[in-house]
């Protein structure tokens, strides 16, 4: 069975009277452990697929399955509840607050959705040095490079130890060098944590690395 199954998946925006029809029937397994890659243009639909299998935002139809679980058939408070247990993001801004310091920021999940204390710390910590930020744990967000920041927001999403990882344009504000670090990163997350990764991306070279590549073209999705 896979972990994430996608079935005829539709969604639309209307926008001033106008519909777009982003996602066109999508259908799509991943397998437990997968490293997968998603190219597509600029406007393909590439973060609405990622928020859809994120459970961020729901489709017009279709159906989504974790294991044996209806994900879409779930009501508000079990579909929150299965994504702040199943999936960790990362997004292309790190999203960290800013008046905390990086142990706090990667700690914060934990502690506001588990009310857990000295464990957090404890993990948050070794997170951070998974991440190579063993010596940055007290700076705040504005003390941190570009790219370290981007590399405490994956320690982060890595807290409350999901079993996947959904990662929009997570180097589209880094240098080529710092992105092809947290490439790295991500896939020592996989093979390392095993957990299962998606990673949409515009780096062709990063997305061709990947064991699997998907490309979202006129609404459907595809092996690259
Ligand atoms: N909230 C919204 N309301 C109306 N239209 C939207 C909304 N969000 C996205 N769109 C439109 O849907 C299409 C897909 O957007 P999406 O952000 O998923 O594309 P993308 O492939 O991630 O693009 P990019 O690579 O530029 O980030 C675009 O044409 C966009 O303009």
């Amino acid at each position: 069975m896979a972990l994430l199954s996608i079935r005829n998946v539709f969604k639309s925006y209307f926008l001033h009277g106008k519909r777009i029809d982003v996602l066109r029937g999508v259908s799509l397994d991943i397998e437990k452990g997968e490293m997968v890659s998603m190219i597509g243009a600029s406007g393909a639909g590439k973060s609405t697929f990622l928020h859809v299998l994120g459970t961020l935002d729901m489709p017009a139809a279709g159906e989504l399955f974790f294991e044996d679980r209806n994900v879409f058939a779930m009501n508000d408070a079990e579909i929150a509840d299965f994504r702040n247990r199943t999936i960790g993001f990362v997004f292309q801004s790190h999203y960290l607050l800013p008046e905390f310091t990086a142990l706090e920021n990667v700690a914060m999940p934990a502690l506001v959705q588990r009310r857990e204390r000295a464990p957090s710390y404890a993990y948050a910590r070794e997170l951070l040095e998974r991440v190579g930020l063993g010596a940055r744990v007290d700076h705040r967000p504005g003390e941190l490079s570009g790219g370290e920041a981007q590399r405490v927001a994956l320690a982060r999403a890595l807290v409350l130890k999901p079993p996947v990882l959904l990662a929009d344009e997570p180097t589209g504000n880094l240098d080529p060098v710092t992105g092809e670090g947290i490439h790295q990163l991500l896939r020592e997350v996989n093979r390392d944590l095993g957990i299962t990764c998606v990673v949409v991306t515009h780096n062709a070279t990063l997305a061709e690395s990947m064991p699997r590549r998907l490309r979202l073209n006129a609404g459907q999705v595809t092996e690259a």
